[in-house]
């Protein structure tokens, strides 16, 4: 198992896991979010999960909703991977929100596992009421102590939402994915995810230099490429990774899972993260959820 060795920094998490979370993360979704027939098997993402894992990933992030679990199952099972040696996430969606469990416990059959890393609520955007999303909460509560999954979380959470279900907490969330970018950089939330000790992941990492390009931080990131001689993206993720944020990127190209892991190799400094965050509060740029949000939302 080549690779699996490659050091890359984990991220202790209030419960769970006890070696913390690998602070970059291999997706199951965008690029390969499946938009026919779930039960077609698509052999690019089993082939792709495989050598992402061959390189050195070992935090894979699905979701029911990607209908690509069984393909992320079928890509651990042939890699050979240690279950042990692997952070496996997935996520339940909004049909599902009635039967949390038996939604995990499908997901764990597809996926052909005893159990998941980190199990997440999806978003919160079709939640009733308070007292919706803490019912909810306490079904995942139930579900760390059965052991199906080691840590629980939320995804997409608001501080509305977050403040929410800590009213009645006995498991403070273990982490919230979040879009997170140098054009949505989340202060208020971010501080209260430090407040109460939950991690915070990203997604759509990228960003500022894929689909909101050009931006006031272009110039600037090009240096940082020149200096670290590394590419765009590897900034944007160490960028993350230098925040505490665990980033989770993905690509159908090995070169670029190749590269990617580059950003475990150098280091910003404190002065480099404060212009990049300095030169991107400067724009607004939110690439997933928009309808659930104002243009200029900024949370
Ligand atoms: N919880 C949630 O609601 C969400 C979770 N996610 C998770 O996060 C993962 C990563 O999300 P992304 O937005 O894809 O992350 P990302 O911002 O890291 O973008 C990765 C994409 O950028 C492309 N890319 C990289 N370099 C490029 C270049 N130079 N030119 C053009 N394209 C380039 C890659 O091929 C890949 O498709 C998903 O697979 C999923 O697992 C994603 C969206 C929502
Ligand atoms: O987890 C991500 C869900 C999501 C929301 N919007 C899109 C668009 C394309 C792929 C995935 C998603």
């Amino acid at each position: 198992m080549a690779g699996l060795d490659l050091t890359i920094p984990h991220l202790k998490l209030n419960h769970g896991n006890s070696t913390g979370m690998p602070m970059l993360g291999y997706g199951t979704g965008t690029a390969w979010y499946k938009t026919g027939e779930e039960s077609k098997t698509d052999q690019a993402v089993i082939d792709s999960v495989k050598i992402a894992i061959q390189l050195g990933y070992t935090h894979l992030d699905g979701a029911e909703m990607y209908k690509t679990e069984s393909e992320l199952g079928t890509a651990i099972k042939e890699s050979g991977a240690a279950r042990e040696k692997l952070f496996v996430t997935t996520k339940v969606d909004k049909p599902n929100m009635h039967d949390i469990e038996g939604a995990l416990k499908t997901s764990l059959k597809k996926l052909q596992l005893d159990y998941v890393d980190l199990y997440l609520i999806h978003q919160p955007f079709f939640t009733e009421s308070e007292a919706d999303l803490q019912k909810t909460w306490a079904t995942m509560e139930a579900i760390q102590q059965s052991g199906l999954a080691k840590s629980i979380g939320v995804s997409n959470y608001l501080p509305a939402h977050l403040n929410a279900i800590l009213k009645t907490a006995k498991i403070v969330p273990a982490c919230n994915q979040i879009e997170f970018h140098p054009y949505l950089q989340r202060t208020e939330l971010l501080a209260l995810h430090k407040q109460h000790g939950i991690a915070t992941a990203a997604f759509g990492p990228l960003t500022a230099g894929t689909k909101a390009k050009p931006g006031p931080v272009d110039d600037y990131v090009s240096r940082l490429v020149k200096k670290y001689a590394v590419s765009e993206n590897e900034i944007y993720l160490r960028w993350c990774i230098d925040q505490d944020i665990v980033p989770i990127t993905t690509s159908s190209k090995e070169q670029r899972l190749s590269d990617y892991l580059r950003a475990a190799t150098f280091k910003l400094t404190p002065a480099e993260i404060k212009e990049i965050n300095r030169l991107g509060q400067q724009k607004h740029f939110r690439g997933f959820w928009q309808k659930y949000f104002g243009e200029n939302d900024r949370t």
